[in-house]
């Protein structure tokens, strides 16, 4: 039995992270609950401090590996006594289904490619761009993870799926834009699981080095990733290790010099921990820059740089809800012959979230939420409220609480990844029905219960403002972005209005009337003037 970390081996208070090593677990009782976002065991749910070797699975202890390895034999025992799967016929819903011989969408004229690629919404730009695909079974995946998809609820691809992983499993450079909540992250992660496993199938020799890594901006955003490649991947040769601050450095350089497949990780900790550790990345061949656009700003640009350096080599895939131009000709910089996939409207609010916009001066905001907070009608738990601060956090749930007597947190930047993820878990328990994020949770993170966002505080850019609205809806479920705005916000006046006009939904007076926003009006704006000097 492998130890998961010597960190998190050496915990003495079950809530606690020390530095020494302790004995393995024999019971399942002497082990603590897992925290969100950590390895649980599959037997019992506690936290899985190990990995059976025999399985790969996450397990708490021995009592627990016996248990599996009992269930695993029986398991197989039953498989033997089934003869082979029935094989599905091709159809209308699923004409490319694997081992039919000529199902496979090289089949399909160009016409036929591009009708298709209408019908679900699909643009692409590039060389020879692979044919998109219905079904997962008919890109040669290994088998294990097929069944991991399936068990995951994955029937079919969406359409980002469909076109991304094609391109990706083909050894391409690919730029992809889509909606928020569409399924990037399996986008990126199929092709990743199933080129790590089959690469570690091949070779049997006993170093093991990275063979994949995605970026991301955020701690939550990469314990999630982990997390969905962990479902993926699971029962495959397809180990990962989590590189964020916060947690010990040392254990997740132990995890590392153990043998992984794949690195989850925010470039800032990466960068530390490569500058102090010797972890080779020779091996690497696939880079994913997941939220790319932010990536690629000023802040993090450098250290992703740096990284993308180092493994100039390896295939890039680069994600995000928006893309803009200047992004894409940045990608398209940074590798040769880039396929550019983007599925719905891209850079715009996803469609399944109403905005509601009300004018608000900033005195009164408070007063305003605690209106919301206390109708039924409008406040529908469990709700993120977006602030510009971190201390503006903290202050506003506990205001939150002190007014309306609902349990309110704060997750921001400044607080320990203990009690950040302490503060998730509660949240998406349903123990607490209203979390104050900074930007932190705006991105990438799947708050899957949540259908209403609260933007208290309008974010820098209209891009943010995108992803955040986008946590009240996951896979065109609907939800309700209620947004505060007033006069200092006027620098997004222009792009907020054009966004709020073309989702069909109601300006507020103050805001239809301000000049920041009349500007957009070609025959009486100031900006158009201007620029041709009439
Ligand atoms: N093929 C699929 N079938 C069913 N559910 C899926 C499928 N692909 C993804 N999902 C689920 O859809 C939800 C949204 O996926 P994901 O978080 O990857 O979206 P995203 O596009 O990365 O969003 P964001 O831009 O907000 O990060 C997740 O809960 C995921 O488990």
């Amino acid at each position: 039995m492998e130890n998961r970390s010597l960190a998190a081996a050496a915990i003495t208070d079950p809530n606690d992270y020390g530095d020494e090593e302790c004995p393995v677990k024999e019971k399942c009782q002497d082990q603590r609950e897992a925290l969100p976002g950590e390895p649980r065991c599959v037997i019992c749910g506690r936290y899985g401090e190990y990995i059976c070797d025999e399985t790969d699975d996450d397990i708490c202890s021995i009592e627990c590996k016996k248990a599996l390895l009992a269930k695993t034999a029986k398991a197989q025992k039953q498989a033997e006594n089934v003869s082979d799967p029935v094989k599905l016929p091709a159809n209308d819903e699923c004409f490319y289904v694997r081992d039919d011989g000529r199902s496979g969408s090289q089949y399909l004229t160009d016409n036929q490619i591009e009708t298709l690629r209408n019908k679900i919404e699909i643009h692409v730009k590039g060389d020879s761009v692979p044919a998109p695909i219905l079904c997962f079974s008919s890109c040669n995946l290994p088998q294990k993870l097929e069944v991991n998809l399936e068990s995951a609820g994955y029937e079919i691809p969406t359409p980002v799926q469909m076109q991304t992983i094609p391109c990706a499993m083909a050894n391409r450079n690919v730029l992809v834009s889509a909606d928020t909540g569409s399924g990037k992250t399996a986008a990126f992660l199929v092709p990743v699981v199933s080129r790590c496993a089959y690469l570690r199938m091949q070779n049997h020799s006993d170093q093991k080095k990275p063979l994949a890594m995605v970026l991301a901006p955020t701690r939550e955003l990469c314990v999630q990733v982990e997390d969905e490649a962990k479902v993926l991947g699971k029962g495959l040769p397809f180990k990962t290790a989590l590189v964020v601050g916060g947690d010990a450095i040392a254990g997740q350089v132990y995890r590392i010099q153990k043998g992984v497949e794949l690195i989850v990780a925010t470039p800032g900790r990466l960068i530390d921990l490569l500058t102090k550790y010797d972890v080779e990345l020779d091996e690497i061949c696939v880079l994913v820059l997941d939220e790319v656009d932010c990536m690629l700003q000023r802040g993090f640009r450098d250290q992703v740089m740096q990284i993308f350096r180092a493994l100039s080599h390896s295939q890039l895939l680069m994600f995000s809800a928006t893309i803009s131009q200047e992004v894409e000709k940045m990608a398209s910089s940074m590798v040769k012959n880039m396929i550019y996939v983007s599925t719905g409207k891209p850079s715009k609010p996803n469609v399944s979230v109403k905005q509601v916009v009300i004018w608000v001066e900033s005195k009164q905001k408070k007063q305003k939420l605690f209106e919301i907070f206390k109708s039924k009608q409008h406040f529908t738990p469990p709700v993120v409220v977006f602030v510009a601060s971190r201390f503006g956090a903290d202050l506003l749930s506990e205001a939150i609480t002190n007014a309306t007597g609902l349990k309110a947190l704060s997750i921001h930047g400044e607080k320990k990844m203990k009690e950040r993820r302490e503060s998730l878990r509660q949240f998406l328990t349903g123990e607490v029905p209203v979390v104050v994020s900074t930007g932190v949770l705006g991105r990438g993170v799947d708050l899957l219960k949540v259908r209403q966002v609260i933007i208290f505080d309008m974010p820098n850019s209209m891009q943010e403002y995108v992803h955040q609205v986008g946590r009240a809806s996951r896979m065109g479920e609907k939800g309700t972005a209620i947004v505060f705005v007033n006069g200092e916000d006027h620098k997004l006046f222009r792009e907020f209005v054009q966004n709020l006009k073309s989702a069909g939904a109601a300006v507020p007076r103050e805001l239809a009337n301000s000049h920041y926003s009349l500007s957009i009006n070609p025959a009486g704006g100031r900006h158009k003037r201007r620029k041709h000097g009439s």
